[in-house]
């Protein structure tokens, strides 16, 4: 392919991310995939080229473009060596009109902006994400696995992480296949710190997914006690069975929820647990710089929906917990709503639960929680609260 040509292509991928964006499609790397299945002709260099301009066009555009074309004429805007292929080449995009507009810049949709924490560094959720991993206690010692990663740093305060540049292919390592380490944000870590799993004890991670901090609390608990991973999506959890297989967490609980009717599934459960973490569904908002074009996705309506949902899953979360238990409550969404203004909200509603002060060597008090954010930790962000049952 020609650089031109390259750049004809980001256009048309974006125009097909624009689209899906706003119907709701497949992600930006699915479509990306796909369109280069069909492509065979397009090289490696070809490929990465075209991602590269994809997404430095969606990184630079809060606001979702008109077209994909608009996209690439806001980053040309800023990029001359870009501006030059709009050369009307044979498979290149035509000339830029005199007057003919750019996207908007911006790190994020205006609407959402006075939504975020006032503390959150906004122009930093765009910014490029390193590869932290976690050291597998249940099959591995932090001293045993660093010699196999040398390009590794250590992350402060927290001793079974290890951070590797951005894109490092972990998966394909034989520390990874072996289920010595899994891939893991040091938020998700400090997270799971929080939660304080520990050996012998009840534990329910109700909103598991594929089981990403079901699997850090089974190595804190040391693979002793019970743990329960619940979720309301069948193929979230499927994926959950092999990976703590390699991990060996194989006394992991897996308990599929009827969605609406999850305190049915929980019954059992009731007044049982010593710690449950609610990973609540949430727009994602700490993400973005893994995920871009998710900010494209985001509507008012949705989040409005998604604030319903998480004080709604507090709601049936709150009497598995055992007198003198707690819950954590955690979201990747660095808006207030979702964060601290949830957990405002459920300690209002629950007398006889205490915020518990978190002291931890990374982040910042928010409210009752804590509040990690990718400008100030380098983490992506996140706001968490561990809130206590009265004890009987
Ligand atoms: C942020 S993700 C969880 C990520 C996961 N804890 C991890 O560390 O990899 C939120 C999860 O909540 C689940 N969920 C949504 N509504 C739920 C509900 N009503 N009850 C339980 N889980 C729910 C979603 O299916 C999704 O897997």
């Amino acid at each position: 392919m020609t650089p031109a040509a390259r750049i004809q292509a980001a256009i048309d991928l974006l125009d097909a991310i624009i689209a899906s964006a706003r119907d709701g499609g497949p992600a930006a790397d699915t479509l990306i995939a796909r369109y280069f299945k069909e492509r065979r002709y397009a090289g490696s260099r070809d490929r990465r080229a075209v991602r590269d301009h994809v997404y430095d066009a969606i990184r630079r555009a809060g606001e979702r473009p008109e077209t994909g074309r608009a996209a690439m004429i806001g980053l040309a805007g800023e990029r001359p060596e870009i501006a030059a292929l709009f050369d009307g080449s044979v498979h290149g995009p035509l000339p830029i009109e005199p007057g003919e507009e750019g996207a908007v810049a911006g790190a994020v949709p205006g609407w959402i902006a006075p939504l975020l924490a006032p503390a959150v560094e906004q122009e930093a959720l765009l910014g490029r994400a390193p590869v932290d991993l976690r050291v597998n206690r249940l099959k591995a010692e932090p001293a045993g696995v660093a010699p196999l990663f040398p390009e590794a740093e250590a992350v402060a305060g927290l001793p079974d992480a290890l951070r590797l540049p951005e894109g490092f292919p972990v998966e394909q390592s034989a520390a990874w296949k072996d289920g010595l380490v899994e891939v893991q944000d040091a938020g998700s870590q400090w997270i799971v710190a929080a939660c304080d799993a520990r050996p012998g004890a009840t534990v329910v991670d109700l909103c598991a997914g594929a089981g990403g901090k079901t699997l850090a609390m089974a190595a804190a608990m040391r693979g002793q006690g019970r743990l329960v991973a619940a979720d309301t999506i069948r193929s979230r959890l499927a994926r959950l069975e092999p990976r703590a297989e390699r991990a060996g967490a194989t006394f992991v609980e897996t308990l599929l929820l009827d969605q609406a009717h999850e305190a049915r599934g929980l019954a059992d459960l009731a007044g049982q647990a010593d710690v449950v973490l609610v990973d609540a569904p949430c727009s994602g908002t700490g993400t973005w710089r893994r995920n871009p074009e998710a900010r494209w996705r985001l509507t008012p309506q949705r989040l409005d929906r998604l604030v319903a949902e998480q004080a709604r899953i507090l709601y049936f979360a709150a009497p598995l917990v055992a007198p003198g238990g707690w819950l954590v409550y955690a979201t990747c969404a660095l808006t207030d709503y979702e964060g601290r203004g949830q957990v405002d909200a459920f300690l209002s509603r629950h007398p006889g639960w205490t915020p518990e002060p978190l002291a931890l060597p990374a982040g910042r008090a928010h409210g009752a929680g804590w509040l990690l954010t990718p400008g100030h930790d380098g983490t992506d962000g996140f706001f968490f609260a561990r809130m206590r049952r009265e004890a009987a």
